[in-house]
């Protein structure tokens, strides 16, 4: 990538500060109860601290970092190794596993984040290999497709490293989805069923250093469509989270090992906005290239998604008509590929209008008097 080139120029009220605000952090839990041979796992109540932590935490922050998450560390620094070398090839090299309208998977360079483009390149992976999902983004056309993984020749063993590395992040991202589940009053495992046959992924991410790190962003603002993303950061930092009490941007500090965690579209709307996904973005510095791996927990994709019943009653009525995951999933992997002049598809777009809630509440009501 040479000099920013227009594409990358985010309008002036989306271009990062000069003066970063870093005074306060999204909170630091420490998962190590849930470990430890002390802990009585079948004593409901032995988690009761922890599930309150995280319960705030998702409702007054949508982030947090995890420590003493059980990711072997040495797992992890192979991945970050592996990735290094990836993106250190020629550009030739990593085109040859290029991501295409047909090969939807694989390296990139031209994501657009809200129609501008990124400074970054990325190495898509899914969890499953291959990945079903719906062969058109059009609701009609039922049907299915494999998405399949383009492993690159090199570093030669990225593939074992990868995959040994997703096995100990699905274990994490199911402890925390148990974690969560009980910390909106449901059984625990009241989520794992969604991903029997999921649709997650891995992104490798890199973003070389910027001319202009005051004009372009390594990911511009959004939020994860996904149920939960679990962030491995390196100690360069760029991450910034929008914080909910005042809309500023805040920097997220690295913590060595430690696991950012966010909260997905999905989890807002299985929650019916308990929880709500809060937007972030990645700054770009023009001295150190950063690294960046997210792993982005997604559901099967027949999964129709929608606030669970159990957290409904008149009072709180469904904030959302259901949507086909697959069908969101594909639409939104069509719509980054290249630079569309629309929106990109949202949850808010499958929001019920606040005076059709309005209405079912006062009918609600009136019932009950
Ligand atoms: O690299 C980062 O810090 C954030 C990446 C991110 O938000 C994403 O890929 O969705
Ligand atoms: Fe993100």
């Amino acid at each position: 990538m040479g000099e920013v080139d227009p594409a990358f120029i985010q309008a002036q009220e989306h271009r990062p500060k000069p003066e970063i605000l870093k005074a306060e952090g999204i909170p630091l839990i420490d998962l190590s109860i849930t470990s430890s041979p002390d802990t009585n796992l079948n004593d409901p109540r032995a988690l009761d601290g922890l599930v309150e932590e995280i319960g705030d935490a998702c409702k007054n922050w949508g982030f947090f970092q995890v420590i003493n998450h059980g990711v072997p560390l040495v797992k992890r620094q192979n991945i970050e190794k592996a990735s290094r070398e990836f993106f250190s090839q020629p550009l030739e090299e990593k085109s040859k596993v290029r991501r295409s309208e047909e090969k939807v998977l694989g390296y990139y360079d031209t994501e657009h984040t809200k129609n501008v483009r990124d400074w970054k390149e990325v190495l898509d992976l899914t969890v499953q290999d291959p990945t079903i999902v719906p062969a058109s983004y059009k609701p009609d056309d039922k049907e299915l497709t494999k998405w399949f993984n383009q492993w690159p020749e090199y570093p030669p063993k990225l593939r074992e490293i990868c995959e040994e590395y997703v096995k100990e992040l699905e274990k994490l991202a199911y402890k925390l989805m148990e974690l969560i589940a009980l910390s909106l009053g449901l059984p625990k495992d009241r989520f794992l069923e969604f991903f029997e046959e999921q649709t997650s992924f891995i992104r490798l991410n890199h973003y070389p250093p910027c001319p202009n790190p005051d004009l372009a962003l390594g990911v511009g603002r959004h939020k994860d469509a996904i149920a939960l993303t679990i962030l491995a950061q390196d100690d360069v930092g760029g991450l910034e989270v929008k914080r909910k009490t005042d809309g500023e941007w805040l920097w997220v500090k690295p913590t060595p090992n430690a696991y950012i965690i966010n909260v997905g579209d999905i989890i807002q709307v299985w929650s019916n906005d308990t929880y709500e996904s809060v937007e972030h973005r990645a700054m770009v510095n023009s001295e150190r290239e950063r690294f960046s791996i997210p792993y982005f927990l997604s559901p099967a994709h027949y999964t129709d998604v929608q606030p669970l019943e159990e957290l409904l009653n008149e009072q709180n009525p469904a904030k959302y008509k259901p949507y086909n995951w697959g069908k969101f999933f594909v639409t939104r992997k069509r719509s980054n590929f290249k630079k569309l002049h629309v929106e990109n598809i949202q949850i808010q777009h499958f929001k019920i209008p606040e005076s059709e809630l309005a209405e079912k509440l006062d009918a609600a009501l009136s019932i009950s008097k």
